[in-house]
């Protein structure tokens, strides 16, 4: 038995006409693992889950269920169920037979068919609404429907392809959460694809990040936030502050960039043998690391921060907090959020000098 639920070998896919959707994509999902697909319109995600459900044809590379080669098995002889974006639900179906009807055409037995029925109806709390048609159900409720649909045929693994994209901010947060709980629940591997990052973040273990039909980096939520691998993720995900400059040298876990304002450190994504003195690097400082004081107030003299020194060009107040724009020599210009308080007892102006301050071992170094 393999210790992996799914295993995506080199798994490409082009399609009639020519286009490269996918490539090179290389995945090990343990069973039970929640693993997002996040990236860019057009990046290759649902390409890739409807290879996993053998909606759409694999062209070249292998695709292994438990162990099992399933690269060219037909979608319905797959131990996957796949919910869509627009739910669908047959309109002249209850929700009871919605759910049902995958079990019918399984061939199931009737009693086991009510039985699994009933089992799913409970466990996602729908009996009210079990006799309704789909034109009388919420956003939320359908999304509830289609899920037990697809949850009522125990799959090995649940594809999910913006399931929650039809839905309001606030139903698609509560959503969620009852997802995750769901899922940590049952035990079950969910694949779920979407475009919105915090999302990707907030409901995967590992989160994989794709640009152009190619893997840029899988990692969990926190390693993806803080420590991207390529210039592509440290500007796709988080809010990270970047400094480009030509590396100096890297060693004992820490690479110096020199940079517009004199030679910074940060921790290397890279393998310190691919990337050589003087080649263009980034450094990536997420923006919750960043401080922000007045000029000469003496926080980036303490051992192991590294300061840059600018002014500010803008205040924004939102709330409690701020969003203080600065302008440095040379680059884009940077914008923190920082506690209004904080600001005010700082007393930081429109026009006045600061220091932005971080822990260098919080800063990452990125090959460009
Ligand atoms: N049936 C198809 N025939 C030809 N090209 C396709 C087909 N489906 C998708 N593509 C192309 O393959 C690439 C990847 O598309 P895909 O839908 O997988 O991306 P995505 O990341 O899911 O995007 P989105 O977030 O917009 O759904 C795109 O260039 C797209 O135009």
């Amino acid at each position: 038995m393999s210790a992996y639920d799914l295993e995506l070998k080199k798994l490409k896919k082009v399609y009639p006409g020519g286009t490269l959707a996918v490539e090179a994509f290389d995945l090990q999902v343990e069973k039970g693992e929640f693993i997002s697909f996040v990236g860019p319109s057009g990046c290759g995600k649902t390409t890739t889950l409807r290879m996993i459900a053998g909606l759409e044809s694999i062209t070249s590379g292998e695709l292994l269920i438990r162990g099992k080669d399933f690269t060219h098995v037909r979608a319905e002889q797959r131990p996957t169920a796949t919910i869509f974006q627009n739910y669908a639900i047959f309109p002249h179906m209850s929700v009871a037979e919605n759910i049902a009807f995958g079990l019918q055409v399984r061939g199931l037995d009737s009693a086991e068919i009510k039985r699994r029925t009933d089992a799913i109806i409970d466990k996602l709390q729908i009996g009210d609404i079990r006799d309704a048609r789909e034109s009388a159900l919420s956003g939320g409720q359908k999304q509830r429907v289609s899920l037990a649909r697809g949850l009522v045929t125990e799959p090995d693994i649940l594809l999910l392809d913006e399931p929650l994209g039809a839905l309001d901010a606030n139903l698609r947060k509560s959503i969620q959460e009852e997802l995750k709980i769901l899922q940590r629940d049952l035990g079950i591997t969910f694949i779920f694809v979407t475009h919105a990052q915090s999302e990707a973040l907030s409901m995967g273990d590992r989160v994989v990040v794709m640009n152009a039909g190619r893997v840029e980096q899988i990692s969990s939520p926190f390693d993806l936030y803080t420590r991207p691998k390529s210039p592509f993720v440290a500007r796709f995900i988080g809010r990270n502050k970047i400094i480009e400059g030509k590396l100096e040298d890297a060693r004992d876990g820490r690479a110096r960039v020199k940079t517009n304002f004199g030679t910074l450190a940060g921790v290397p994504s890279f393998d310190p043998g691919r990337v050589r003195p003087g080649d263009d690097v980034m450094l990536v400082a997420p923006s919750e690391y960043v401080e922000i004081t007045r000029a000469g107030s003496g926080v980036g003299l303490q051992e192991g921060h590294d300061t840059v020194a600018g002014t500010v060009s803008s205040i924004e107040p939102v709330g409690q907090v701020v969003y203080v724009t600065v302008a440095l020599p040379g680059i884009k210009p940077i914008r923190i959020e920082a506690y209004r308080e904080k600001i005010e007892q700082a007393g930081l102006e429109p026009g006045g000098a600061v220091d932005l301050t971080w822990k260098a071992e919080r800063a990452t170094v990125v090959a460009a």
